[in-house]
């Protein structure tokens, strides 16, 4: 992946006002954004997903520009090509896991009362070995497989990058130790670039090829791991 941001922005609720000033540029393929509560991460994957439009500067991602204020470009979200992966997972609880995972294929000519007539769905359910579940409804899941359905729903749309805001932050020490590895082995796999925001330093050593410190709203340190950077 490469990716490239510089971005400002000034936000102002009530009496309160925050200032975020973002430069990072990595061809890293695991990134991982880390620093204080309120320093800012959330607002920047908000930033590279379209839900926020900063006031200047530009995104690029493979070389395609997502915001370039300059240059008057601001595409749409669902124009980006890019998951965003909340805190919760935010999985719709009246819909299985199958209409889950095929949620954003609705818009084509798939019809989305036989899910699992579509290649597509059937792959990442077999990928994240979710079969079994198909038909069953998130409250009936595990924490882990609630995960993987988060995961595959916005994998199903083949994006650029994926975006984690804290994804373990709701799991317990030992679950959240095994999805930790799960994650890791599966962006592998796939080869899908993400970017993970965290507070947890074990996410950091293992997700982290590229890691990124946010404080007060800029980058305060950034560090290459040694393997990805030769030189
Ligand atoms: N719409 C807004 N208007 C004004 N300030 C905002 C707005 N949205 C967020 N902020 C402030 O911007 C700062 C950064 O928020 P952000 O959510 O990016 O923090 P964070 O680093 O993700 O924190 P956490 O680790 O707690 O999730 C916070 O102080 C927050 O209160």
């Amino acid at each position: 992946m490469s990716i490239e941001i510089r971005i400002r922005t000034h936000l102002q609720a009530e009496e309160r006002s925050f200032d975020l000033d973002i430069a990072l540029r990595t061809d890293c393929n695991r990134v991982v954004l880390y620093g204080p509560s309120g320093a800012g991460k959330s607002l920047t994957l908000q930033a590279i997903a379209g839900l926020l439009t900063p006031d200047q500067g530009l995104i690029r991602l493979k070389q395609r520009s997502l915001f370039d204020r300059d240059a008057g470009i601001c595409l749409p979200p669902q124009q980006r090509r890019v998951a965003y992966l909340f805190q919760d997972y935010a999985l719709f609880p009246h819909l299985t896991v199958a209409h889950n995972v095929a949620f954003g294929l609705r818009s084509g000519s798939f019809n989305l009362r036989r899910p699992l007539a579509h290649p597509a769905v059937q792959k990442w359910l077999t990928a994240f070995e979710l079969s079994a579940t198909a038909n069953s409804y998130p409250h009936q899941l595990s924490g882990g497989q609630r995960q993987r359905v988060a995961l595959a729903r916005a994998l199903v749309l083949e994006p650029d990058i994926l975006l984690l805001d804290e994804p373990f932050s709701a799991l317990d020490h030992s679950l959240r130790e095994r999805m930790r590895h799960e994650l890791s082995e599966l962006q592998q796999q796939l080869d899908v670039p993400m970017m993970v925001i965290t507070h947890d330093p074990a996410d950091v050593e293992l997700l982290g090829d590229a890691i990124f410190e946010i404080r007060d709203g800029r980058i305060a340190s950034s560090t290459i791991s040694p393997l990805q950077n030769p030189l």
